[in-house]
């Protein structure tokens, strides 16, 4: 047994070594130490071979030539911290003179073939510091989540990244987002992961699910309004605005502005009002969105007017009010009529899945982050779930959410129920529980007769 022990060690081990395809299991086990210890021993060589060391200084070569040494050798950058990670490493680097960031993250690609790494990434954390990211396997094939994740009173994870890290929504720092996507492109499971990791926090949460509430209403407990048809949709818009103004006025009652109250302590958004006053926050969710933009009638089209005025100001105002938007859809662009551009532009957050072409990946990003868009035309079919995530400082990610089941979102929603808030103004909208009338099976044309 003990030599059987020992065998299947050895093998493992030089799986790693003979760069054969290493699992995540193979990873957690040998992978992270035998990576760290290949970084260190090839350090030097690398960075040499990769264009990242610069010439000795004239000091140094000054005392080398005074003392009669050997002249010394390129320098690359200093190793500050390397720590392994669950999924790779992470080498913290202190730049030279001469070096920038830009240089590291142009030499990702030759450092990720030279270390034999799955992937690396780089980022600049301040001037002369360069964090670089290894991952030893593809962490987007199989997606687990750490444990633990560092996640706040409106901050939730919803992804892996795929240079291993765990990506948030944080509705302070980006109250409103879109999330784009073909069909069959992994939508729903991302707000499903979105529905599921806010739950557990003091959050309302509120749906508009023009696919007939067949994504939203099974979660219908965790739920304080939802509407499944553009009519309820308009309705929810005009009570959520009206909540929104309720809300500027509790803020402007509590201002109490006098010559005597500091600048920090005047209230201007529910952050600020204190805990006992503050009102809830609401997430708004929005499931396939051109169906709130379509007519095909003179009514409709007032319908529809109403629906994106509401959403736009929502979006303007909404966010001191802390009422933040997650709006879901296959396209959002300037065909679906007047007033989608504006909307689109207070969208700060930008994901997006697998898109058919490139017009669908510039109404998420080609005003924001242009190569993001040639990253999102390049997603696999193969891969559901794999999206592009971009803000408005031009950076972007690829991600992946985990796969969570309708089942085992429902069972989280249910688990959380009791945290359901309810909202007066949005009290006609709250979903009726029950189980629904089972609907008319849709006709079936009869066989034609054959002679
Ligand atoms: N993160 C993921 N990991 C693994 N599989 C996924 C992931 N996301 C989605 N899938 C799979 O892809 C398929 C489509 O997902 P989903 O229903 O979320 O797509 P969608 O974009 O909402 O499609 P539609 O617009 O037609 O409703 C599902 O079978 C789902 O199991």
């Amino acid at each position: 047994m003990t030599w059987f022990m020992v065998a299947l060690v050895v093998v493992v081990a030089a799986a790693g070594l003979l760069r054969w395809r290493r699992p995540a299991w193979y990873w957690l086990t040998f992978g992270a130490s035998l990576a760290m210890l290949r970084v260190l021993v090839r350090y030097g060589s690398v960075m040499d071979a990769c264009g990242l060391t610069v010439p000795p200084s004239r000091w140094r070569l000054a005392v080398a030539r005074a003392t009669n040494r050997p002249v010394p050798g390129p320098r690359a950058p200093r190793i500050l911290r390397i720590r392994p990670t669950r999924t790779g490493l992470v080498l913290r680097l202190g730049l030279r003179p001469g070096q920038d960031a830009f240089d590291v993250a142009a030499s990702c690609d030759r450092l990720r073939h030279s270390f034999a790494m799955y992937g690396v990434t780089s980022r600049e954390l301040r001037s002369g510091v360069v964090e670089v990211r290894m991952t030893g396997y593809d962490v987007l094939k199989r997606v687990q989540m750490p444990a633990s994740t560092d996640a706040g009173p409106m901050r939730v994870p919803v992804a892996l990244r795929e240079d291993g890290s765990v990506h948030y929504r944080d509705y302070r720092a980006v109250p409103h987002a879109l999330t784009l996507g073909a069909t069959e492109s992994g939508k729903s499971v991302y707000q499903r992961n979105l529905v599921a990791g806010l739950a557990p926090l003091d959050v309302a949460l509120v749906g508009i699910d023009c696919k007939q509430g067949v994504e939203l209403f099974p979660l219908a407990r965790r739920f304080s309004a939802l509407a499944d048809n553009p009519d309820a949709a308009a309705d929810l818009l005009d009570a959520l605005v009206a909540h929104m103004e309720d809300v500027y006025q509790l803020i402007r009652a509590e201002q109490r502005i006098t010559a005597d109250v500091p600048d920090a302590e005047i209230a201007a958004d529910i952050w600020s009002l204190p805990a006992k006053l503050r009102p809830v926050p609401v997430v708004v969710l929005v499931d396939e969105v051109a169906e709130l933009a379509l007519y095909a009638s003179k009514e409709e089209e007032k319908r529809r007017d109403r629906i994106i005025t509401a959403l736009a100001r929502l979006a303007q105002l909404g966010r001191a009010a802390g009422i933040y938007l997650e709006i879901c859809g296959q396209r959002f662009g300037s065909e679906l009529g007047k007033g989608i551009t504006m909307l689109r532009a207070q969208l700060t957050g930008r994901t997006a899945h697998r898109v058919n072409d490139e017009s669908s990946a510039n109404m998420a990003f080609g005003d924001i982050a242009p190569d993001a868009v040639l990253a999102a035309i390049q997603i696999p079919t193969d891969m559901p779930g794999v999206a592009i995530t971009g803000d408005s400082t031009g950076g972007w990610a690829r991600i992946r959410a985990p796969h969570t089941s309708l089942r085992q979102a429902v069972n989280t929603c249910n688990r959380h129920a009791n945290r359901t808030p309810d909202l007066p103004a949005l009290a006609p909208f709250r979903p009726v529980l029950g189980i629904p009338a089972p609907a008319d099976a849709p006709a079936v044309e009869s066989i034609p007769a054959t002679a």
